[in-house]
């Protein structure tokens, strides 16, 4: 471990104990070296008594600094590993960093343009749009064709930052995963590895870019979002350049209403947005928090949705869309036992598990959802129910999954809190159809005949040549068995001759034994004896030797 890292664990290690979170772990799970420890740092106490944990956790988080408070963020969605309070708190995590010096970000944008800023840009601004933790935000116009643009550029040094922090974090996780033992529910080695790709993805802006191009590619005749052109030669692994924006944020609720916003238009769209983006494109902003969705200002009576950042994106594989879709239909139809199956089916869950014993577990969470109203019912809370059940049953969730789970669980939100009456069903229920329908049946086998034609049609010409190769083959195949076959006969053959004269010689050998003890002629019985032992050298020289075929 580095001295940085020494330091950097010295400074978390403080702020813990400064906010009393060294009282999180139960006395019986501390290790021996603890009281040790916490004698070192005898003069920092609990200053925070009259918050709760959760307050404190999040105090902390925020005051560790920008790479905390995103994980504290990203495990505030983590409802199936956290309780309510816990996710409340940390999901007031408020990523405000206060803006780098704008001659390090002209410095730092000039070297991955390879280009002044003022030979390429007008009206660059040196006061930031926006600061966040990784990156900021400068708008500018483009001399080459007049455009309004933004520039996204990483801060200074980021990369060393994060990297030291999660080198830290892993070995913390590590070490509380020795601690809390097998059976936690926490998983924290597995929580920080699932953040350690986010953030890593995260710091590759070029990545960024290409995400933003698909993305924007896959909805360009949408009505429903709208990705803002990427100036691809102008973008690199630190610098982005892009269309500006001028949209109002999905969280200003009244600045929507005030423009007169279909809201309940917009919140259907939301939804159909996330499912088109899962089961049609296979590929979904899974990052969908307030600071990258803006509404658009112009017909109001016809919103659309604007997406910024697409950092993170999440791809399903065909079998884990199929069963997905079949595990919300057959939620609805509280078909309990089919959910249970295509648990094992998708290979989700282990072939050993006790299949009465799951449908029963998943028939318990689920059934009081019906409680409500079927127009209440959420998805996101659904496959949250189904994956914390299914862990029960040693399933380990997979991270596409997880980021699936919770960017429905963010969609549903922001619909509801946009339109509280939206029926999550009705609104999802015939798209999930049409794709099964799509799936299954003769169309799905035409369809799937029609996307491998390419394949067949490149492949028609070598029909007959492959045809004739495998019949070559085939012959040639024919040939060797035949070989093999002739082989083993001889084999059979020379064993069986030789196990005759063996037998044979041990006939002689007794009939001469006995002649012998009956005292008939001395001649008879050596005749008797030479025979046997002459036909058992003959049949030892006659057994096979190589018994390989
Ligand atoms: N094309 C754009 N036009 C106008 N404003 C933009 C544009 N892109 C980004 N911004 C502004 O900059 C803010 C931060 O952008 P973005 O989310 O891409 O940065 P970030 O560093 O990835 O932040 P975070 O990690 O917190 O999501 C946005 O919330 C928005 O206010």
């Amino acid at each position: 471990m580095s001295i940085s890292s020494l330091h950097r664990g010295y400074q978390v290690l403080r702020t813990l104990l400064h906010y009393g979170l060294d009282e999180l772990l139960a006395k019986d799970k501390r290790p021996k070296l603890f009281p040790l420890i916490r004698g070192c740092f005898f003069w920092i106490r609990n200053q925070h008594k009259d918050k709760s944990a959760a307050e404190r956790l999040k105090l902390a988080m925020q005051e560790l600094g920008p790479v905390y408070i995103k994980l504290g963020q990203m495990l505030s969605t983590r409802r199936d590993l956290l309780d309510d309070e816990w996710a409340y708190q940390l999901a007031m995590l408020q990523d405000r960093v206060p803006p780098f010096d704008s001659a390090l970000a002209r410095e730092a944008i000039e070297t991955e343009l390879n280009a002044s800023i003022d030979s390429l840009f007008d009206d660059f601004d040196d006061v930031p749009l926006a600061s966040a933790s990784i990156a900021q935000v400068h708008s500018a116009t483009l001399k080459s064709n007049g455009k309004a643009v933004v520039l996204k550029v990483l801060r200074p040094n980021v990369e060393a930052l994060i990297l030291a922090d999660l080198q830290l974090m892993s070995h913390c996780a590590a070490l509380l995963e020795r601690i809390l033992g097998d059976g936690n529910r926490l998983r924290p080695a597995e929580v920080i590895e699932d953040y350690r790709l986010t953030i890593l993805g995260e710091l590759n802006l070029k990545l960024e870019a290409l995400n933003a191009i698909k993305l924007r590619n896959n909805f360009l005749d949408s009505d429903a979002l709208y990705v803002p052109y990427i100036y691809e030669d102008l973008s690199f692994t630190r610098l982005i350049v892009m269309e500006r924006i001028y949209g109002i944020a999905v969280s200003d609720l009244s600045a929507l209403k005030a423009q007169g916003t279909n809201l309940k238009l917009l919140a259907e769209r939301g939804v159909e947005l996330f499912f088109t983006q899962v089961f049609r494109d296979n590929f979904f902003h899974a990052d969908m928090h307030p600071g990258n969705i803006f509404i658009s200002r112009d017909h109001p009576d016809n919103p659309y949705y604007i997406g910024l950042d697409c950092g993170i994106m999440g791809t399903l594989t065909d079998v884990d869309k199929r069963y997905l879709a079949e595990n919300f239909l057959a939620f609805f139809n509280r078909d309990y036992q089919r959910i249970a199956q295509l648990h094992l089916e998708s290979g989700w869950v282990s072939e050993h598990t006790d299949i009465v014993a799951f449908e029963q577990a998943i028939k318990i969470v689920c059934e009081p959802m019906f409680n409500k109203p079927l127009a209440e019912i959420s998805f996101g809370h659904v496959l949250l129910a189904l994956f914390r059940t299914a862990r029960q049953f040693n399933m380990v969730v997979q991270p596409q999954l997880v980021l699936l789970q919770k960017t429905l669980l963010y969609i549903e939100g922001l619909g509801r809190q946009l339109y509280p009456q939206l029926d999550l069903w009705q609104t999802a229920k015939p798209f999930l159809e049409q794709w099964m329908a799509k799936q299954v049946g003769p169309k799905a086998l035409f369809d799937k005949f029609k996307s491998n034609a390419p394949f067949w049609a490149e492949k028609l010409p070598e029909l007959p040549e492959l045809v004739y190769d495998n019949l070559k083959l085939g012959r040639k195949l024919l040939g060797t068995q035949q070989q093999m076959l002739d082989k083993y006969l001889k084999y059979q053959h020379k064993a069986h001759k030789s196990n005759y004269l063996l037998i044979t010689s041990a006939v002689f050998v007794i009939c001469g034994t006995i002649l012998f003890t009956q005292a008939v002629t001395l001649w008879a019985s050596l005749l008797c004896l030479g025979t046997g032992a002459g036909l058992w050298l003959l049949g030892w020289q006659a057994r096979p030797k190589n018994r390989k075929l």
